[in-house]
């Protein structure tokens, strides 16, 4: 990849929507018009409390939606090695395949639910390469097993233990780096990671944070995570996103965004972030819980939690607004009419 092409975005999101048909004729609208950019080798941590919209966007990028999922409107264009881009959403179920693992690849949540537990570990990486290898192309006994040894010795495991066993013979940080082996097996551009960490314990936890940090600066990847951490997306990304109801309603670099948040949910979810340091301040939680999509209030749909509410925000439902200008889409911005008041203390930011 020359200069040029890394001034280009790898994906263009835009307008994306994606709904939930549910029970009772009733529609959840889980992604309400989310819009970014994501450069070539950028790391961007999607962030929020539980049923904002991550998970659902970050498996809408891929069309991994469940079967209720839709996506009714927008685009996810895709520029691809060679500076062809084309829209994920209109590609066949056939090119779909291809274009998952080789292009963009996954890291579901639950290291555990994301194997079949009836095959060894060299058989998951043979069904993944054939599921995915271009039109035509066919790899022998001793090409998957060349491959799956040397993407395992990335991911710092043995080979010669790890290939013959099955998913349960290992351990909890084992399968992980398993997964994360099995989506950098055919060298995709993105890697797209749902609460990578979550359910290991804290030093399983570290060797993980560190073993991504050492991968992206060999394979320079691109990397979209999912985390409700978020001291771990400040270690692991390089920008943000803050989710709220189904839209992005902060983002920046990590910097901006955990430094000097500028809208109040980012605020109230760095406040509520347990401290490291004995003298840090006490976590304060945020009042409330996010509102029901499927009956969303009229507004700004977080103004019911939100210390800085005026009236105004009960009719003004604000869209993304410039707070500063940054190179390669991570510009500091912020969906709120009252950007300007929100501020953090330097001590409630050193957590
Ligand atoms: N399979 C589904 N069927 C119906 N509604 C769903 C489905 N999956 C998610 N939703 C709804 O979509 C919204 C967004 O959920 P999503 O799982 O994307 O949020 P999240 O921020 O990733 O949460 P978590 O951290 O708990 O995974 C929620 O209101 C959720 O109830």
């Amino acid at each position: 990849m020359n200069d040029e092409d890394t001034a280009k975005p790898l994906l263009s999101v835009r307008d994306l929507r994606i709904d939930y048909r549910t029970g009772a004729g009733r529609t959840v609208n889980a992604i309400r018009g989310v819009d970014f950019d994501l450069y070539p080798h950028q790391s961007l941590a999607l962030v929020g409390e539980s049923g904002c919209g991550k998970s659902t966007l970050a498996l809408g990028l891929m069309r991994l939606l469940p079967k209720l999922g839709r996506i009714p409107s927008g685009s996810v264009t895709y520029r691809d090695p060679n500076g062809k881009t084309y829209d994920v959403l209109d590609l066949s179920t056939d090119r779909l395949r291809q274009w998952r693992w080789s292009e963009v690849a996954m890291v579901f949540q639950g290291a555990m639910n994301a194997f079949n537990p009836v095959l060894k570990i060299v058989d998951q990486f043979a069904d993944t390469m054939k599921a995915h290898a271009p039109k035509g192309k066919k790899f022998s006994k001793n090409e998957i097993y060349d491959r799956a040894a040397a993407t395992l010795e990335s991911v710092r495991l043995e080979p010669k233990r790890v290939l013959p066993s099955y998913p349960h013979e290992l351990s909890g940080g084992m399968r992980q780096r398993v997964l994360i082996a099995l989506s950098l097996l055919l060298k995709p551009q993105v890697l797209v990671l749902d609460e990578p960490t979550t359910a290991l314990d804290l030093l399983t936890q570290r060797a993980i944070v560190d073993m991504l940090h050492e991968l992206r600066a060999e394979l320079g990847f691109a990397m979209i995570f999912v985390s409700h951490d978020l001291p771990l997306a400040s270690e692991l990304a390089d920008r943000v996103a803050t989710m709220y109801a189904g839209r992005i309603i902060e983002s920046g670099t990590t910097r901006d965004t955990f430094m000097t948040p500028r809208h109040p949910y980012t605020r109230g979810l760095i406040k509520a972030v347990p401290p490291v340091r004995a003298a840090a301040l006490e976590p304060t939680s945020i009042p409330g819980s996010p509102p029901d999509l499927a009956a969303l209030p009229t507004g700004c749909t977080f103004r019911a939690r939100c210390e800085y509410a005026i009236d105004e925000c009960e009719t003004t439902d604000p869209g993304l607004e410039l707070i500063a200008e940054r190179d390669r889409g991570v510009n500091h911005e912020a969906a709120c009419i009252r950007w300007q008041t929100v501020h953090l203390e330097p001590e409630e930011a050193k957590r």
